[in-house]
């Protein structure tokens, strides 16, 4: 299911908070949404799921404009942070959004049941939310996004404070969601980690969208034998191949090189490229 938002406006008072932002998100393919703080990453990705409206713009799924409620239905929402009923525990939790969207008593149950185990929550079933740690609470908040079995899946810093572990299984399971068709939008500050799971990059700055240009090269460090590493050299190679021959020559030409390292990765490189306002 593809989702297109064009010319997206949202204002607080005086505030505009996302600016004639467009964003297009296609099945199969996870695109990473980056931004610096206060850019407006979490209110376009509230639109997006159809809990705030728009001043103005549009969202069309397959190619036809869709009612706030019906959105809604279809798209899985990961808060940042997952605001839940304490006392309740996580299968209820889980059985109560998954009857809101509207599964008899028993596939509710069920869902709860293997959401749980695909996040790891298994021996938490029957515990009160209060009783986990926040990383276990950003799990149960990846399970109820996928309660409805959502064609359309928004993750808003998913990943913070999970633990390594934690942190890859997410990767592979929205990565299998992918392969099953959703259409994926994850926000996050961590760009290491989200260069190694999104196909496409939306860049947010004071409210505006942009898709960044693909950058022809990468930034490598090559620093000699005894040579500190703010002495060492930055140069710039088009591709692996490139950066590869190069080493080669300087080895064959008696060079003695202790390191040879890409810089940043690209995602990195383009952000710190942005030179972007932090508000
Ligand atoms: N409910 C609100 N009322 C007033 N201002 C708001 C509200 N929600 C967001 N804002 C403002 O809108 C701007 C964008 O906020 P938003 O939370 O969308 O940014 P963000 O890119 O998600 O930031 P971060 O990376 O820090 O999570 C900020 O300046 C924020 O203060």
């Amino acid at each position: 299911m593809a989702l297109v938002a064009t010319g997206l406006t949202r204002s607080f008072g005086r505030h505009t908070a996302v600016a004639h932002a467009d964003v297009t998100l296609r099945p199969g393919r996870i695109t990473g949404l980056v931004g610096p703080n206060g850019a407006g990453k979490t209110t376009l990705l509230l639109i997006l799921a159809g809990l705030l409206a728009p001043d103005a713009g549009s969202v069309e799924v397959d190619g036809g404009p869709i009612a706030a409620s019906d959105l809604r239905a279809r798209v899985g929402w990961m808060p940042d942070v997952f605001g839940t009923w304490e006392s309740l525990s996580t299968t209820e939790i889980l059985t109560t959004f998954a009857r809101l969207h509207g599964a008899s008593a028993a596939d509710a149950r069920r869902r709860a049941h293997d959401l749980l185990q695909l996040v790891h929550l298994g021996e938490f079933a029957d515990k009160p939310a209060h009783e986990l740690s926040r990383g276990q609470k950003q799990r149960l908040g990846f399970a109820r996004a996928l309660v409805n079995r959502p064609s359309i899946l928004l993750l808003d810093e998913p990943a913070s404070g999970m633990d390594p572990r934690s942190r890859i299984d997410l990767r592979d399971q929205v990565r299998e969601l992918a392969a099953d068709g959703c259409a994926i939008l994850v926000s996050s500050h961590i760009l290491t980690e989200l260069s190694e799971m999104v196909d496409d990059v939306v860049m947010m700055t004071a409210g505006r969208t942009f898709v960044p240009e693909h950058r022809s090269g990468h930034l490598w460090r090559i620093r000699l034998a005894g040579q500190s590493v703010a002495d060492a050299e930055a140069t710039t190679f088009p591709d692996d191949d490139s950066a590869a021959e190069y080493l080669a020559g300087l080895i064959a030409t008696g060079v003695r090189v202790s390191e040879f390292t890409r810089v940043t990765n690209e995602l990195e490189d383009t952000y710190l490229a942005l030179d972007a306002e932090r508000t």
